[in-house]
């Protein structure tokens, strides 16, 4: 999981990184987010062949050139066989300015579910980063034993594998590594403990209140990390007062856990949830406009916090939600939910629409 970490700060800082599939397949790779006409001409160069821009199946889908939108796809210019970075802007980010180019002058392949290119956006995913990345197939005759291949051109070697193993190994391997005592407002008997993945990936956290009593069913709230709700009181959404109010509640029931998930902008990090509210602003809902960027409704994976309840003892749940789809995650991953405890908030004139199309379109139960 290392190699995986090392190539994620890699790609974000521009650099290719190369990486290895099954059947003796291998590409370099970069971020689209971060190309610049030095990078892109040094990933043409080492790989010796025309780079081409992978997309996720959402993003084709927005931009119609996919043929069944289910698949990533490569694209490549026909014209004259190179991307720029006006091109690669244009079709991998919503808020370039950049004109799209004719769906005629674009030669669209649709790629293998666990080919290298998949790895590559996933990649930058796991970044955070816009998820879109330039690739080139390495063919460099010299290039028989590409791990070595790539230490000579110092370029760091992933094995695709241990990017698609990644969100997995991350939750299987969370260990608690500190606890402390947090007296909160409100509830004073409040303890934090902070898990952490055996590589040293992103951390997430349990917050104790009051006096929960496994085996019995734990009140329980897992809360998905929202830097402008939960810190700055943004009122698009509805984080800050769902984040308070659990504590209260939780506090007043007389016990339970709030966990706290690194998983903010619904999984896509906070700077392509900002992107995401720009795109708001012009029209999109806040599903379209995930989708826009490339990204699924949500992203957001529940066995980070199923682990650390079965760590905490906390089997059996109540779980303060209004999102079906988190119950039946919990269940799925082994943790009993006995009851769905409703968890809504008074609406504000900037998170009507939001909280709308959560109850109209992704099933939320306000
Ligand atoms: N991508 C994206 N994320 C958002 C937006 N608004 C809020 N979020 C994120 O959505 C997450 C909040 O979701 P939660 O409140 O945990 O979950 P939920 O699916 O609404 O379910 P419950 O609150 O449990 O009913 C946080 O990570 C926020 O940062 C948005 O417009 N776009
Ligand atoms: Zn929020």
């Amino acid at each position: 999981m290392r190699a995986v970490e090392r190539a994620m700060s890699d790609i974000r800082r521009g650099a290719a990184v190369v990486l290895s599939g099954s059947e003796g397949a291998a590409i370099l790779a970069q971020a689209a987010e971060a190309v610049t006409p030095e990078n892109l001409q040094a990933i043409e160069e080492a790989g010796r062949r025309a780079t081409e821009l992978v997309i996720t199946a959402r993003r084709a889908s927005v931009l119609r050139l996919a043929a069944s939108g289910l698949r990533s796809v490569a694209v490549s210019s026909v014209s004259n066989d190179r991307l720029t970075p006006e091109l690669v802007y244009a079709l991998a980010d919503p808020l370039s300015t950049g004109a799209l180019p004719a769906p005629s002058s674009l030669q669209v392949r649709e790629l293998a579910p666990h080919s290298c290119e998949q790895a590559a956006v996933l990649l930058a995913k796991i970044g955070r980063l816009l998820p879109a990345a330039i690739v080139s197939a390495i063919t460099d005759p010299t290039a028989t034993d590409v791990r070595a291949w790539a230490a000579r051109h110092d370029f760091l070697f992933v094995d695709a594998g241990d990017i698609f193993q990644y969100d997995h190994m991350q939750a299987r391997t969370l260990r608690a590594v500190s606890e402390a005592r947090v007296p909160l407002l409100g509830a004073e008997s409040a303890r934090i403990i902070a898990f952490r993945p055996f590589d040293g990936g992103l951390e997430h956290l349990a917050v104790l209140l009051g006096d929960p009593r496994p085996p019995d069913a734990v009140l329980t709230r897992l809360h998905s990390e929202c830097f402008t709700g939960d810190l700055l009181g943004s009122l698009r959404c509805d984080c800050g007062d769902q984040l308070r109010g659990a504590i209260g509640e939780i506090s007043r029931a007389g016990g339970g856990v709030l966990l706290y998930l690194a998983q903010e902008g619904r999984g896509i990090g906070l700077v392509n949830k900002l992107r995401a509210y720009v795109l708001q602003d012009d029209g999109f809902d806040t599903l379209d406009a995930n989708g826009q960027l490339g990204f699924d409704d949500d992203e957001r994976v529940y066995l980070p916090a199923a682990q650390m309840l079965r760590q905490l003892g906390f089997a059996r749940v109540r779980l303060l939600t209004n999102n079906p789809a988190k119950v039946n995650a919990l269940m799925r991953l082994g943790i009993t939910v006995e009851e769905r405890v409703p968890h809504a908030f008074p609406t504000n004139r900037h998170n009507e629409g939001y909280l709308r199309t959560k109850a109209t379109k992704s099933g939320h139960i306000l």
